[in-house]
């Protein structure tokens, strides 16, 4: 027996007259008008924006080792809610995934959770310790086909070490996602250095120590011949760089986080933590550099960092409180709230932020796709003209950490399609 889905009166990317899309077997194999089937299963799009199914490259699931904090299933529910497709698992976890071992049972946990890809980032150095190469090829020849490797959370900040890292990239042709803070002028650091910390007392975390870290890979890249991808740009100098490095052919491919968007350092004022992350919230003009970049194309997409932390990791002195910001269930309203609009992206632009850019920087084939007939169906369905009040304790999540609690936001998510099986609808996830 095949599986059917028929999705009906959905716009495809916001464009035109509502169309029925009928998929067979995890494709798409019709587009029209008024298409029906008997007995297969209907989901009501109610004429809202069919996307791209999204694609996260920058995740944090705590499993292994933060299983109080988020899992592999829990993350994977609060993806699926936010319309994505396929997300990217950072290696910072407890043990570290920096062998083919930890990769591939990220992968396999994922996929019997079956409700969003979960594609392991491998470590680039054993133990995120920044002194030995970890078996890259190892992981990219693993189960879980590894094609991203990062130490997020820590800079590969030893330049021998990172010209070996892309050097070995390019020959496995796997990406090299660099967290992007030289490590020695951020001793101590809490906050974004500018008036707002200095007027409340906290140690400042400069633009220079992204900024210096983005030309320096940008140069190594360059000489080495290979792909580096910037994770979670904040600043409006990083954003000049990358300008600068694109014009020279430089192969170097850039995010920027729902939170460095909409969110600037006058949020520091009340010491709540939930505001504390890396790399810092910067200032309203970087917020607003950062924007327009994404609408340029100088910044390639959105990633979430989705950092999960337990309340006793948040809720104590601010300098002791872990960073990191919830972002997964937020991400497709928080840009529809600073970048959706006449003068910035339509809903084909944020086709290409959250999931085409995505799927192409990593190569993944069967994600980003065009929506038409023969293409694979993972697909998310979006109410543009909903509004919505985030709440932190009715996310999908195992933590709470979210900026945006209270916040009334544009756009939301109404039903995720991974390979014709619907994952989640109208707010419910849909396990297999
Ligand atoms: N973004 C954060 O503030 N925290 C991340 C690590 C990281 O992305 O650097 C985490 O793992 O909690
Ligand atoms: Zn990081
Ligand atoms: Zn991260």
């Amino acid at each position: 027996m095949s599986e059917q889905l028929l999705i009906a009166d959905v716009r495809p990317y916001g464009e035109g007259d509502a169309v029925d899309l009928l998929v067979v077997d995890g494709v798409i194999t019709e587009i029209g008008t008024d298409l029906s089937a008997d007995g297969v299963e209907r989901v009501d799009g109610h004429g809202g924006v069919l996307l791209p199914g999204f694609v996260d490259l920058h995740t944090h699931l705590r499993e292994p080792g933060r299983e109080d904090t988020e899992t592999i299933e829990t993350g994977s529910a609060a993806a699926a809610l936010g319309g994505y497709t396929a997300v990217f698992a950072m290696a910072n976890t407890d043990p570290v995934a920096d062998s083919a071992v930890l990769t591939d049972h990220v992968w396999a946990r994922g996929q019997k959770v079956g409700l969003v890809d979960v594609h392991p980032v491998g470590a680039v150095t054993v133990g995120l310790e920044g002194t030995h190469l970890a078996e890259l090829g190892a992981m990219a020849d693993g189960v879980a086909q590894v094609k991203m490797f990062s130490d997020d959370g820590k800079c590969v900040h030893d330049p021998l070490l990172m010209r070996r890292a892309l050097e070995y990239a390019s020959g496995l042709g796997v990406l090299i996602a660099q967290h992007a803070e030289e490590p020695r002028l951020t001793v101590g650091a809490i906050a974004h250095e500018g008036p707002t910390a200095a007027r409340l007392g906290l140690a400042g975390w400069p633009r220079s120590a992204e900024e210096s870290i983005v030309a320096r890979d940008a140069i190594l890249a360059r000489d080495a011949g290979a792909r580096v991808h910037i994770c979670h740009a904040s600043t409006a100098g990083t954003v000049e760089l990358l300008r600068w490095a694109k014009a020279q052919g430089i192969a170097i491919t850039a995010e920027v986080t729902p939170h460095h968007l909409l969110l600037d350092d006058s949020r520091l004022q009340t010491y709540d933590a939930v505001n504390k992350v890396n790399p810092p919230l910067r200032e309203s003009s970087d917020c607003v550099a950062l924007r327009q970049a994404l609408v340029d194309g100088v910044i390639d997409c959105v990633a979430t960092d989705h950092a999960p932390h337990a309340e006793q990791d948040k809720c104590c002195e601010f300098a002791q409180a872990r960073p990191g910001m919830l972002g997964l269930q937020t991400a497709l309203s928080v840009i529809a709230a600073t970048v959706v609009g006449p003068d910035g992206l339509d809903w084909r632009g944020v086709a290409r932020v959250l999931s085409e850019r995505p799927a192409e920087i990593v190569g993944l084939p069967d994600q980003g796709r065009p929506i038409a007939v023969g293409e694979p169906a993972n697909l998310t369905v979006v109410d543009p003209d909903a509004e919505w009040t985030v709440s932190r304790s009715a996310l999908a999540s195992l933590s709470a950490n979210t900026p945006f609690d209270t916040m009334t936001l544009p756009a939301r998510v109404v039903a995720t399609v991974l390979r014709g099986r619907v994952t989640a609808l109208d707010g419910q996830v849909r396990y297999r």
